[in-house]
């Protein structure tokens, strides 16, 4: 039977972010996209012109249709914007624990717009964050959830364990914001004491739109489709960094990066990812 995900995410108008970006890896890799839309933005590659959020009761009864009935084997969550909203998927979630969680803190665009209040951030970490297989911050993410400062590796790693005494399972903490080294180096550690990291090229593009909710929901597809944490985070890089080196010639700003690179590539690895066991 074909695997079903889940994407409880934001709606970005330009297609390269959030719930579209979400269905377009989902359907690459070969799982059955469904969705429980929290927000529209009106968005392109320049930035979010304009927010408005979804009734939080719509929000759950989304969850509540798509769970009901469809065989969802992961789920991943993205924009979440408000406290309410985040109350409300937790709420639902409750009930369907064994289900693989990947939760993408999404908190700013590109572009600078803020796509979480900051009063919600509590709620992400008191109601959400502890019921996460994998949380995959980036490196201002982290460090709003931390309240650390993330210059290197050494800080990353301080920063990944005191995510993981939050409650999660997993943190993959994502290094592309990074300007001090030439690569784009993520870090994975669970709690069970498991860590690497995974290095590739740092490429110079404009094609970084969307780059977090891509490389997420491609954990999320490969965590569907029943294999480990450790192989999906390692498939979903190998899917971003296809993505971004092939990163599709539209827009004026941050432009989109491209899904179908993996797939055109015949599910190829790319050689431009290293991985590396930590000491
Ligand atoms: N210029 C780049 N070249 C190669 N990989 C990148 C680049 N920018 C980001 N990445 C990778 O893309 C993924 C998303 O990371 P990041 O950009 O930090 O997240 P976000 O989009 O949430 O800010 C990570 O695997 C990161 O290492
Ligand atoms: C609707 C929506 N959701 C999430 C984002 C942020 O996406 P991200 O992958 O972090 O990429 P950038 O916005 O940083 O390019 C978004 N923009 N819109």
């Amino acid at each position: 039977m074909t695997s079903a995900a889940l994407t409880i995410a934001g709606s970005d108008s330009g297609g390269g972010a959030g719930i579209q970006a979400d269905l377009k890896t989902f359907q690459e890799l070969g799982v059955f996209g469904t969705s429980a839309l929290t927000a529209i933005t009106a968005q392109n590659t320049l930035g979010v012109h304009a927010v408005q959020p979804v009734d939080a009761r719509i929000v759950a009864a989304q969850i509540q249709a798509v769970l009901d009935d469809l065989p969802v084997k992961a789920i991943k969550t993205g924009m979440l914007f408000s406290a309410e909203i985040i109350q409300s998927v937790a709420h639902e979630l409750r009930a369907y624990s064994a289900i693989p969680l990947v939760i993408d803190p999404v908190m700013i665009a590109k572009g600078g717009a803020s796509l979480l209040q900051n009063e919600a951030v509590a709620a992400l970490k008191d109601q959400l964050l502890p019921a996460a297989t994998l949380i995959t911050p980036n490196i201002p993410e982290a460090e709003v959830l931390t309240g650390q400062l993330i210059r290197s590796e050494r800080d990353m790693v301080l920063a990944a364990n005191t995510l993981l005494s939050m409650g999660c399972s997993a943190v993959l903490l994502k290094g592309g914001h990074r300007e001090d080294v030439p690569y784009a180096e993520d870090l994975f550690l669970t709690a069970n004491g498991e860590h690497f990291l995974m290095r590739s090229k740092r490429i110079e593009t404009r094609h970084t739109h969307g780059t977090g909710c891509t490389f997420a929901a491609a954990i999320t597809a490969e965590l569907a489709k029943g294999h480990s944490l450790e192989k999906a985070v390692v498939t979903a890089k190998h899917f971003i960094q296809l993505a971004i080196e092939n990163g599709i010639e539209l827009g004026q700003g941050h432009g989109p990066t491209n899904h179908g690179a993996f797939r055109n590539s015949g599910y190829l690895k790319t050689q431009e990812v290293e991985l590396i066991e930590r000491r």
